[in-house]
């Protein structure tokens, strides 16, 4: 069978420090994967390499089983990236912004205004479609960024802390449209979250990444009997796993990130 990704052996080195230390994963086509872990543990390293910006220090990644050194221009149309920072612009609107992806991505206007359409609807968008992105809320400017990630249709989406930053209910609307993607267009999802509640309840499997090494993989429900206490939750299985409290907001690092967001609408 051939996986959606398939990472063998994968090193990152930076001078001397090992931001990602030999892991292995691999993702099903249709699943949603979940790569947890504290702040530092090589996350956005590891997505960064899946996703074809950064060159792996050595080890293999396989995009629906295309060498990501050898095909990487292949391996770009088939996945979609939400980077952490801001990817939509703040003085136009949420038409606008999905247009200029679509005229970068050389689309006839029918096919343009067909595909806008579409995806305004699906990430239920369409009131606000004509409002200055500044306007947005949070949770909104997350949904039109996975819209502008996917115009290209892409076979996999994968979204680097896609909720840091935003308010309860602005959280669960990103992750219900990302479960709908998935439902709708049976998009592969894969996912970097400190937010185990969220990821228990819409990954199929996750893995937990410390210090640059996968410490932990499987369903949220292997890793909690794991444990080997009965009523443990996901949170449990992390702090098990890698000693650390999860950041649930007002940490340093996650206010950080929130303003350099709030810094480029300004
Ligand atoms: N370009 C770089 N040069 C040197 N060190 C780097 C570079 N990029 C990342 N690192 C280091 O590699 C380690 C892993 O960073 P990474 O951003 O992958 O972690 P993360 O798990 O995504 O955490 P966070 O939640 O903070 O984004 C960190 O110690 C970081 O400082």
């Amino acid at each position: 069978m051939v996986y959606s990704i398939e990472v063998q052996d994968l090193i990152k080195r930076f001078g001397d420090y090992e931001a990602v230390a030999g892991i292995n994963f691999s993702i099903n086509k249709g699943e949603v994967f979940g790569l947890l872990g504290p702040n530092g543990a090589g996350k956005t390293t590891t997505i960064r390499m899946l996703a074809t910006l950064l060159p792996p220090t050595s080890g293999r990644i396989f995009v629906e089983g295309l060498d990501v050194r050898r095909h990487g221009g292949l391996v770009r149309r088939l996945l979609g990236y939400v980077p952490q920072a801001l990817s939509a612009d703040g003085t136009l609107t949420g038409y606008e912004n999905l247009l200029l992806f679509a005229k970068l991505l050389r689309l006839g206007k029918g096919e343009r205004e067909r595909r806008i359409d579409e995806l305004l609807n699906l990430l239920n968008l369409q009131d606000a479609a004509h409002k200055l992105v500044r306007e947005y809320s949070g949770g909104m400017v997350r949904r039109l960024e996975i819209g502008q990630a996917i115009l290209h249709r892409p076979h996999i989406l994968i979204l680097d802390e896609p909720t840091v930053g935003l308010d309860p209910v602005a959280r669960h609307t990103v992750w219900n449209t990302l479960k709908q993607l998935r439902e709708e267009t049976g998009l592969t999802i894969l996912i970097t979250t400190h937010y185990m509640e969220e990821a228990e309840a819409t990954c199929r499997r996750v893995a937990i990444m410390n210090r640059g090494r996968i410490v932990a993989q499987g369903t949220p429900e292997e890793l909690k009997r794991a444990t080997g206490k009965p009523d443990a939750t996901l949170e449990d299985v992390f702090t098990f796993y890698t000693g650390d409290q999860v950041e649930t907001g007002g940490s340093f690092h996650e206010l950080r990130k929130t303003r350099l967001r709030v810094q480029r609408f300004n």
